[in-house]
């Protein structure tokens, strides 16, 4: 399996965008059918299904499959992490498509955590930059704590995606969903560990030396 580095994926990103010129959220919308499709094919009960999104383009993926499950008749409901005026462009774009079909915003202190079936980890995906620290390693600890099924999206938040380290802490998946290729870190034995089963998703993005005329 070709596997690449956190700054390749980055830079593939990019080039899709910036010079191919596909648009930021077509990806992000084709990453959060992709992701959704395989929460489905898992066949885990969906009776309670949280997403918790991040403030980033993670985050924006995370709300995209909140949308897409609510709008499938799946009782999707969103906790917001991160600091909200940090908030990326298109997640915040995400997050006004989300209310537009009545997906819940829970208030961060009323969290039932044992309540969900499912837990979506959207906190951080390939721009995770440091050890997780401040609010988030509570917030992780939850996630791993609960009964339910966990779902990460990209990649297990707080899992580094090059060396397949823990970053401090990170949300252990039962599945994970990760876009173009598969990141090195994730081949190793911790990280194979922390993704679960791994789910490569073509949405448009490729190494353009693929494609070197
Ligand atoms: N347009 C694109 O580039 C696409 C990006 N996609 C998604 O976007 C993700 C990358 O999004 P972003 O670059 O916004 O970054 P993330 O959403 O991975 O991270 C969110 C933010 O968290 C902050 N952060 C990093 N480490 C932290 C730490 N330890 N503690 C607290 N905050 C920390 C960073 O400032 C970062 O911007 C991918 O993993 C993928 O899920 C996909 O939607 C495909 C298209
Ligand atoms: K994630």
């Amino acid at each position: 399996m070709k596997t690449i580095s956190v700054d390749d994926a980055r830079a593939f990103d990019q080039y899709t965008i910036k010079e191919v010129g596909i648009p930021s959220l077509v990806l992000m919308e084709r990453a959060a059918l992709k992701s959704t499709e395989n929460i489905l094919s898992l066949k885990w009960d969906l009776q309670h299904v949280l997403i918790v999104a991040g403030s980033g383009n993670n985050g924006g993926d995370g709300l995209a499959v909140a949308r897409l499950l609510k709008n499938k008749g799946v009782d999707a409901e969103v906790l917001l992490v991160g600091n909200p005026k940090h908030a990326s462009i298109e997640r915040t774009q995400q997050l006004n498509f989300a209310k537009h079909y009545g997906v819940k915003i829970l208030d961060p202190n009323r969290i039932y955590w044992s309540k969900y079936t499912v837990i979506v980890d959207a906190i951080f995906g390939t721009g995770l930059s440091r050890d997780v620290a401040g609010n988030y390693p509570p917030i992780i600890k939850s996630i791993n704590d609960a009964p339910a099924k966990k779902f990460s999206i990209d990649v297990p938040s707080g899992l580094n995606a090059d060396t397949g380290k823990v970053m401090g802490t990170s949300v252990q998946a039962d599945g994970t969903s990760t876009f173009a290729y598969a990141k090195k870190g994730m081949v190793t034995d911790n990280g194979k560990d922390y993704c679960g089963k791994l789910f490569v998703d073509d949405i448009g993005i490729y190494d353009p030396k693929t494609f070197e005329k």
